[in-house]
């Protein structure tokens, strides 16, 4: 469980990035952030694995005050929680499989990674993982050669091989077609239902949040102003999270669209 309790943070320069922010999310939960470019998500988002440290309050992970790790307990709470980002983050003149191998046991030392001996356990793991997210073909493949949608999928397999709890992902499928959108967006409510892994994801695509994640986090300038089931969500709703937006319109229309359909 993850635990939010008036959580401040302000960054250097000043600026207050998240206000009083109270939120508890459950094991398995896939839950979507959304709000105007700049309202905070990504800096809650990345307050969960301690990629940005809170000013005030308390954020609890299973019970342990994320804010009191220190070096390797802070690579024990990374262990359990992986990170999917917009750019894939691969290495892509490699293969896929080693993509996999390379990222996914943070804990084996360095001279195995170099020299890329891993055990038949650890490549049985791998090839479990793209074969979840249905790219097991592709696992001898350079990732160059790759299209965007299947690179997403090579982040998604690494990640799972790392057996997390809790997948972070900010704008996971932001520079992807709407078809390829939509089926990664279904590789994570697959993974979070068939493996109970918690999804938190940052998402601009109103539509796609609505009709994968089952919460709705709803962010604006820093403080939450919507929090609950996404089959609750009304323009009411979005009007207030996105007021203000040159494109909220369009949003809302594709929103209810969505909900329509
Ligand atoms: N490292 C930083 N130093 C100072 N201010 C920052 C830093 N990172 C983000 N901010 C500011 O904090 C606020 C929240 O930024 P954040 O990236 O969390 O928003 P966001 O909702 O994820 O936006 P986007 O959808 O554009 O990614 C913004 O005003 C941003 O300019």
């Amino acid at each position: 469980m993850i635990e939010f309790k008036q959580v401040h943070k302000q960054y250097p320069d000043g600026l207050l990035a998240l206000k009083d922010i109270d939120l508890q999310i459950d094991q398995g939960e896939y839950v979507a952030i959304i709000g105007l470019s700049g309202a905070g998500k990504s800096t809650l988002l990345r307050c969960v694995n301690r990629m940005h440290d809170i000013s005030s309050g308390s954020l609890k992970v299973d019970d342990v005050e994320i804010s009191t790790l220190r070096g390797k307990g802070i690579r024990q709470l990374r262990r359990s929680i992986g990170m999917i980002f917009q750019s894939f983050n691969l290495v892509t003149r490699i293969s896929v499989m080693k993509n996999v191998l390379v990222s996914f046991v943070p804990g084996i030392p360095l001279w195995r990674k170099v020299l890329g001996v891993f055990t038949e356990q650890e490549k049985k793991q791998a090839l479990i993982a793209l074969d979840r997210v249905g790219i097991l073909d592709k696992a001898f493949v350079r990732v160059d050669q790759l299209s965007g949608g299947q690179q997403q999928r090579v982040a998604l397999a690494r990640t799972l091989a790392q057996n997390p709890k809790i997948i972070l992902a900010d704008e996971p499928v932001a520079s992807l077609d709407p078809v390829t959108a939509n089926q990664v967006m279904g590789d994570f409510r697959r993974i979070n239902q068939e493996l109970h892994m918690t999804v938190i994801m940052n998402i601009h695509h109103v539509e796609l949040a609505l009709e994968y994640a089952s919460r709705i986090i709803g962010i604006r300038a820093g403080e939450i102003v919507y929090d609950g089931r996404t089959e609750d969500v009304t323009d009411e709703i979005l009007e207030q999270i996105y007021k203000g937006s040159v494109e909220k319109g369009e949003d809302i229309a594709h929103a209810r669209e969505a909900v329509t359909n």
